[in-house]
């Protein structure tokens, strides 16, 4: 699947952000190892911790429906400043992703950024580190 139309479904599911706390609506969009995309938004709660992220849910919608592999994610929040994934997004992304998966980070259609995992993060805790 082309970048643009991986960040275009990205924009799409943004629009169906929950976020009235911060008013920050983030959209992600994730290529299965099976060809299928999966969406998602950040779906704040009134108790801000249970918070979850747009790449988290589009995640945990691909892994419950049985893929396993990310090949790509784009990511799509600010249309100022890129929208870095945060921290636990980042591990998450780390357990399922592919060994050349890119991370597709869009202010809009035409401006974005494409990383590898090993550069946002370096060192990951992963399976191996549990003998697994
Ligand atoms: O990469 C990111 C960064 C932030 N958020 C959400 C979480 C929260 O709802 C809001 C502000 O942090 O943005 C995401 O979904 N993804
Ligand atoms: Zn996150």
């Amino acid at each position: 699947m082309e970048i643009k139309a991986l960040i275009y479904k990205a924009k799409e599911a943004r629009e169906k952000a929950y976020s009235p706390y911060s008013n920050f609506k983030v959209g992600a969009a994730v290529l299965m190892e099976n060809g299928e995309v999966y969406t998602g938004c950040n779906i704040e709660n009134a108790s801000f911790g249970a918070t979850n992220c747009a790449e988290r849910t589009a995640i945990f919608k691909a892994v419950s429906e049985g893929a396993r592999t990310i090949k790509a994610i784009a990511l799509i929040g600010s249309e100022e400043e890129f929208t870095y994934p945060c921290g636990i997004c980042r591990q998450v992304i780390s357990e399922f992703a592919d060994e050349d998966m890119k991370i597709i980070i869009a202010k809009n259609l035409e401006e974005y950024i494409v990383k590898n995992l090993d550069e946002i993060l370096p060192g990951p805790f992963t399976k191996k580190d549990l003998n697994k």
